[in-house]
């Protein structure tokens, strides 16, 4: 298992700031949403935030695994399909929502069965940011993003031990 090089911890109250964030960017473009498709699991959490914030009532997940052992990526499964009405015009109307693209081959799937759905994720690395339409935060590809609900209290090693040779 390779682990990247840098460390980017997200708290409960930053994701949450975070998704807040995202929907006030996804407020500003005025479109009138029909439904959210969270892309689960991680896109569960800020579609709840997101879909608070727009008053969008109708959810609906597309269900997709691809990471296994921690930071490897395996063969993508798509577990549950998208439901057919929201598909109609291609997604038109239709907001998709992620934590964060990291290769883009999550967003890439996604796209490719309503292209002309609007992609929002909280965090992008710039190998996926050309998958989507708006984010919150960049990182570099060699960052990993620990999210709160993976995460519990550790004891943390000072920095200057970690830089020495
Ligand atoms: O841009 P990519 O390289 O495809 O990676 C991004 C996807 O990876 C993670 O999901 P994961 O498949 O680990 O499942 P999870 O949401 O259930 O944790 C994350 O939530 C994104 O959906
Ligand atoms: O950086 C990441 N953090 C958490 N899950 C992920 N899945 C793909 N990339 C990441
Ligand atoms: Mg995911």
């Amino acid at each position: 298992m390779s682990l990247p090089e840098k460390a980017f911890p997200v708290s409960w109250d930053q994701f949450h700031r975070d998704a807040r964030a995202l929907a006030w960017r996804l407020a500003g473009i005025n479109v009138e949403w029909k439904a959210i498709v969270c892309i689960t699991r991680g896109g569960l959490v800020p579609a709840a935030v997101i879909s608070r914030e727009l008053g969008v009532r109708l959810i609906e997940t597309v269900c997709i695994a691809s990471y296994h052992d921690y930071t490897e990526q395996g063969e993508l499964k798509v577990l549950k399909e998208i439901t057919p009405s929201l598909l109609e015009n291609e997604g038109a109307g239709v907001l998709i929502v992620d934590d964060l693209t990291d290769t883009g081959k999550t967003a890439a799937i996604v796209r490719a069965m309503m292209p002309k759905a609007h992609f929002a994720a909280i965090y992008a690395k710039p190998k996926g940011r050309p998958m989507i339409d708006t984010f919150v935060t960049e990182v570099s590809q060699d960052t990993w993003i620990y999210f709160p609900w993976d995460m519990g209290f550790t004891y943390q090693k000072p920095i200057s031990e970690d830089h020495r040779g």
